[in-house]
């Protein structure tokens, strides 16, 4: 291995080694890989008619930076996710080699519906004899290598639960149906027990790249292993301090002792995207590095305001004198929030619309209809039609269905003001009067309200389709994780408790107060901070007289 070496974005390193690249924010990463992407397409002889560059990210923003950066060759690049790679080049074309084992029908991959998982988990004994829950289940279960086998493990638990997990991964497989995670570890096993696929592989990607390569749980960085053994060249390049993924199995060391032979380690310094005002606080929120800016680039130091979030926002619009504003969010509901401009209410807090209702409503049907037509009303509001149709559709039987979905979603979106701030059940007597889909009754016992009904004349619209999560479409008002890998002039970064926790300034606040870039909660607000190129704000509810002299130093600080 060679020692690191310091390296720019603009600079070429060679092209049939493997490599490796670590460098903070901003300091061009992306950049590099784009460059060093046109320099094989130019200077490669392994690259050719049939052959590709395979360049992984792992989100699909990551996606199309790249490809929008990439102005050439795109004929020979396949830039995508690892999942997205896994699926068409090892699980599709060669599943039918551990048919005997697993016996599943690889038809499409996509994520099963809430309904369908809650129904499945009532059907094994995971719950009685695990004492999982459902929830549990759907969160914390992964697969795992052990030995020449992947098996499956719940986070946290000890007992060897593969078995019982197993059966109920089947019970999808048999509909056809794959979790992203049983992408990877079904690919492993094809790649591990069969070598000759991966000399397909090899054949077929003599490069690959991957972004973000501290965001790689080990199953991923084994298959990557497994394919660049020999033959096919591996670049690697990430920032462990922007590893914020450990929910689906990314983990810091992974990246850090990540090497192969023959692997050459570079570094990158600087930052060429913020100010150095966003820079001093930026080092301070870690140790590890000190960046500058290469170009000197100038500016305010960072605003942090006291104050309530859609006001604070429409402040700083007005300082700026533009709209050109993006407000990054912990979770998806304080991100939604931001972009309704609707507060939502503490003990809506579960993860999605389907099991607030799996929980408030016990009508099967009742819940399934108003599931999707929340969705397709919030989906087309966004504009995402074709997410919005698909969702209206899976209630009709009509052959004509797709135009009926359309005029069911034109009317709900031309009385969107009638039922948004009104409860639940104005949306449900909305559906009901179109008269064709079909929606239960609300049943009364000797008069009264069941919980059900309760819970629809009860909850607003508005603050439960704030629990609609959009892969397709962001806009201004994002989550911290889907502004991964994305720059801004202007940010804000919403700081607020996790849904159902109280504002608790040492722990929320904390990333500011006492940064510890070893918790993953402190490098997610690293990331957001680290996205602005020009001014950064920090909007939190309340600031204590301990926590001003704290940061004074980093932060102008104003009360709304
Ligand atoms: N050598 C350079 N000279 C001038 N500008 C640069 C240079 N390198 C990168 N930049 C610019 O700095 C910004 C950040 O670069 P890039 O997005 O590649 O960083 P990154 O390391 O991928 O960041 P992150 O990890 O934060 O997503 C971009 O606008 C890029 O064009």
């Amino acid at each position: 291995m060679d020692s690191q070496k310091i390296i720019t974005a603009d600079m070429s390193i060679p092209i049939n080694n493997h490599f490796k690249i670590i460098a903070g924010p901003g300091a061009g990463k992306t950049r590099f890989l784009v460059n060093h992407i046109r320099n094989v397409l130019h200077h490669s002889n392994r690259l050719g008619r049939n052959k590709k560059i395979a360049c992984i990210t792992y989100t699909n923003i990551g996606v199309e930076t790249i490809v929008d950066r990439l102005d050439e060759g795109v004929d020979h690049i396949e830039v995508c996710t690892i999942h997205s790679f896994l699926f068409t080049h090892v699980l599709k074309p060669f599943a039918f080699l551990i048919k005997s084992e697993h016996d599943i029908r690889v038809t499409k991959n996509m994520k099963p519906s809430e309904h369908l998982v809650s129904g499945y988990f009532d059907r094994t004994n995971l719950g009685t004899r695990h004492r999982l829950s459902n929830k549990e289940l759907i969160q914390k279960t992964f697969w795992f290598i052990e030995g020449d086998f992947c098996k499956l493990h719940v986070r946290g638990k000890t007992v060897d639960m593969h078995a019982d997990l197993y059966r109920y991964k089947k019970l999808f497989w048999e509909k056809g149906i794959l979790h992203y995670d049983d992408v990877l570890a079904l690919s492993w096993e094809i790649l591990h027990n069969h070598p000759e696929t991966l000399r397909v592989i090899r054949s077929k990607f003599p490069y690959i790249f991957v972004d973000e390569f501290q965001d790689t749980s080990s199953i991923q960085a084994e298959i990557l292993k497994l394919i660049t053994e020999k033959e096919t060249t591996l670049g690697v390049i990430g920032d462990s301090a922007q590893s914020i993924y450990s929910f689906q199995g990314a983990n810091v060391e992974q990246f850090n002792n990540f090497l192969l032979l023959d692997m050459s380690v570079y570094k990158m310094k600087d930052n060429h995207r913020s100010t150095q005002e966003i820079l001093n606080l930026l080092n301070k929120m870690r140790t590890d590095i000190n960046q500058e800016s290469p170009e000197q680039k100038k500016g305010n130091k960072p605003l942090l305001l006291v104050g309530e979030p859609f006001s604070v926002a429409n402040y700083i619009r007005g300082l700026i004198n533009s709209n050109d504003l993006y407000t990054l969010s912990y979770s998806n509901i304080a991100a939604n929030s931001m972009r309704d401009k609707v507060e939502y209410v503490a003990n809506i807090s579960s993860l999605t619309i389907e099991s607030i209702l799996i929980d408030n409503d016990s009508n099967n049907n009742r819940r399934k209809v108003i599931a999707s037509l929340m969705k397709a009303v919030e989906f087309a509001r966004q504009k995402s039609y074709k997410e919005a149709i698909r969702e209206v559709s899976r209630h009709l039987i009509d052959e004509d269905s797709q135009r009926q979905a359309i005029s069911i979603i034109h009317g709900l979106l031309s009385s969107y003001s009638e039922y948004s701030s009104n409860p639940l059940i104005e949306f449900y007597e909305k559906i009901k009067a179109l008269n064709i889909i079909h929606l239960p009754n609300f049943q009364r016992r000797k008069g009264a309200q069941t919980p059900a009904e309760h819970f629809y004349r009860t909850t607003k619209y508005a603050e439960l389709a704030l629990l609609i999560k959009n892969q397709e479409k962001v806009g201004f008002d994002r989550t911290i994780h889907q502004a991964k890998g994305g720059e801004f002039e202007n940010v804000l970064v919403v700081v607020k408790p996790k849904p159902n926790q109280n504002y608790n300034e040492s722990r929320d606040l904390g990333f500011l107060l006492n940064p510890d870039i070893n918790n993953e909660e402190h490098r997610v607000y690293y990331v957001a901070a680290s996205r602005a190129q020009k001014n950064l704000y920090f909007c939190v509810p309340y600031l204590s007289e301990t926590s001003v002299n704290k940061i004074k130093n980093i932060c102008e600080i104003e009360y709304l």
